[in-house]
């Protein structure tokens, strides 16, 4: 299968390009930079601290997704909405591990859904997408009463967005077993003087700082015992690993909007 990096140059950008290297059945065939970026040019497999691939760096995104299979995107919403829709136009799959999009921006995204087979999730991981299926048993087992949760996360010092993707996937698999909605049911945020927590909220807590690759934990607090069911990732690679793994699931699947947790069959 031929895959397409786009931010080639971000720190996922390039642990992309090392897990399509190291995986048989998948090829780099392009990688895709903004505007402007002083990578344009450079060879991806030089960049990506690997052999030359003779595959050099681009900003034109719609000739590389014509000669690809997929796309792997880990960049900006801004970004990805716009490439939904090439990677739609072009038939090609789009595997999307950014987050912070808005509703509009998911919007764009399940729109594309309808032309291109699109798997897109918080966290690529299988140790998070199996911790997600755990959180919805409890939150299903135990009652809203009696135990109130909360999803706390702490990542390196540059990520942008809060909470992060993999909070919010971990909030919704929460909900999901409470059977609310995460939307009407969420606290994301907590300053002065809040009053009493409000019995079924489910809170979240982002820290930031170092070079954390990303620690999520979700907190079953009852009276006199607490769960805590946690995920921490060591390296970046088992992200890549992931989207890779999504790529070669998706190839030639029917369009539409499929999670991870679709993928590992979870
Ligand atoms: N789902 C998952 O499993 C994971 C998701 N993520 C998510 O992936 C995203 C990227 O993370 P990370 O790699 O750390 O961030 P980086 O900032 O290191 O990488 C993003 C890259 O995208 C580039 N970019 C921005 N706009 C465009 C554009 N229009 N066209 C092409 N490239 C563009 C950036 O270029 P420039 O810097 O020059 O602007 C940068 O090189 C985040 O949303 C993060 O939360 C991260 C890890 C795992
Ligand atoms: O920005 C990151 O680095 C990460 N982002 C994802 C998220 O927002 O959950 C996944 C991972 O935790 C790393």
């Amino acid at each position: 299968m031929g895959l397409v990096v786009v931010g080639a140059a971000g720190r996922m950008g390039r642990t992309l390009i090392r897990a399509v290297h190291e995986t048989p059945g998948a090829s780099l065939v392009g990688a895709v930079e903004r505007e402007g970026s002083p990578f344009i040019g450079q060879d991806a497999g030089m960049l990506a601290g690997v052999e030359p691939l003779d595959v050099t760096i681009s900003d034109d995104p719609l000739p590389v997704f014509a000669r690809a299979d997929g796309v792997l995107d880990f960049t900006v919403p801004s970004a990805t909405t716009v490439f939904a829709g090439y990677a739609a136009q072009a038939r090609i799959a789009h595997i999307i591990g950014t987050t912070g999009c808005s509703d509009a921006d998911d919007a764009k995204i399940a729109a594309a859904a309808r032309h291109a087979t699109i798997v897109k999730s918080g966290n690529m991981s299988l140790g998070v997408n199996l911790l997600a299926a755990l959180v919805e048993q409890a939150a299903k087992a135990l009652d809203a009463g009696d135990f109130d949760i909360e999803v706390l996360e702490m990542h390196h010092r540059h990520k942008v967005d809060a909470p992060s993707g993999t909070a919010l996937l971990l909030g919704e698999a929460a909900a999901g077993g409470r059977a609310v909605a995460l939307s009407q049911n969420s606290v994301r945020v907590r300053d002065g003087h809040t009053g009493p927590r409000e019995e079924g909220t489910i809170g979240f807590a982002s820290l930031r700082g170092g070079s954390v690759v990303g620690d999520h934990s979700v907190i079953l607090a009852g009276t006199g015992e607490r769960i805590v069911l946690s995920h921490h990732a060591e390296d970046r690679a088992l992200f890549a690993r992931g989207a890779v793994k999504a790529a070669l699931w998706a190839h030639d699947r029917k369009p539409g909007l499929y999670s991870m947790r679709d993928v590992l069959g979870l």
